[in-house]
């Protein structure tokens, strides 16, 4: 939750803003902060950088108190950078706090319901679709993850992709990742995202892959290559 806060707040963003390391007096002017909170933000800042996600150092303006650094743990918390994870620290933070509230209970329970379930009144996917705010979150999360991922996997693992004629990415939320490897892997001649339709209607056109609806456990598109993350 500090983590949360910190994106919230958008304190990585302030310390990039200035390039330099800022102290918890100079960061409390950048942010939204009320004036009466500086001294906790000061214990946020003490206990973030204790989780390695900023680094202290004294004040190289020679005042008495820390300043603050991003690490790389923090640097792809920036909200304007192309591999933030910022998106995926806030959809994951917004629906699983209360269902791991419920895991003593879950033990207890003798039936099958998720914690998710026995804390929302229905499975996580079913949410999805019911609630768009939710599955605007829960997409865009898994979205930061694959444009990180991808860069990663179209960089190292081209081998994996040689022979491959055609693929269809199955769960394959709102299309980031098909995208990534028919723009890698041009040689590919069809890639097909598959998911949910609550998902595929988010899918952005592309001439470069097609987007299908449909329930996995009932169908899956033919192709030669099966490809899934995160399932
Ligand atoms: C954890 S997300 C992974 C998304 C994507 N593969 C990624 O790595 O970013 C799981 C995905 O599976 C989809 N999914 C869940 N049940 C499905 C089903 N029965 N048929 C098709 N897709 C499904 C969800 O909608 C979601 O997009």
């Amino acid at each position: 939750m500090s983590l949360k806060c910190a994106i919230q707040l958008g304190i990585p963003d302030a310390i990039h803003a200035q390039g330099r390391p800022l102290t918890v007096t100079e960061l409390a002017s950048f942010l939204p902060v009320a004036p009466a909170k500086s001294l906790s933000l000061h214990r946020l800042m003490r206990m973030l950088a204790h989780m390695g996600f900023f680094s202290v150092q004294k004040d190289p303006n020679g005042s008495d108190e820390h300043a603050y650094s991003l690490t790389p743990n923090s640097k792809i918390l920036l909200k304007d950078s192309p591999i933030t994870l910022a998106s995926w620290v806030l959809g994951s933070l917004s629906s699983t706090p209360a269902p791991l509230q419920l895991l003593g209970p879950w033990f207890q329970a003798d039936q099958h319901a998720t914690p998710f379930e026995m804390s929302w009144g229905k499975p996580l996917f079913e949410m999805a679709g019911d609630d768009p705010a939710f599955n605007r979150s829960f997409n865009e999360a898994m979205a930061s993850d694959s444009r990180l991922t991808m860069m990663a996997v179209v960089a190292h693992c081209k081998d994996a992709f040689q022979g491959v004629s055609s693929l269809v990415d199955v769960g394959g939320g709102d299309g980031t990742t098909a995208r990534a490897i028919a723009e890698a892997f041009p040689h590919i001649k069809r890639v097909v995202v598959y998911d949910l339709p609550h998902v595929i209607a988010t899918v952005p056109k592309s001439p470069r892959f097609e987007a299908v609806a449909g329930n996995m456990f009932e169908h899956i598109p033919p192709a030669q290559t099966v490809f899934l993350k995160v399932i």
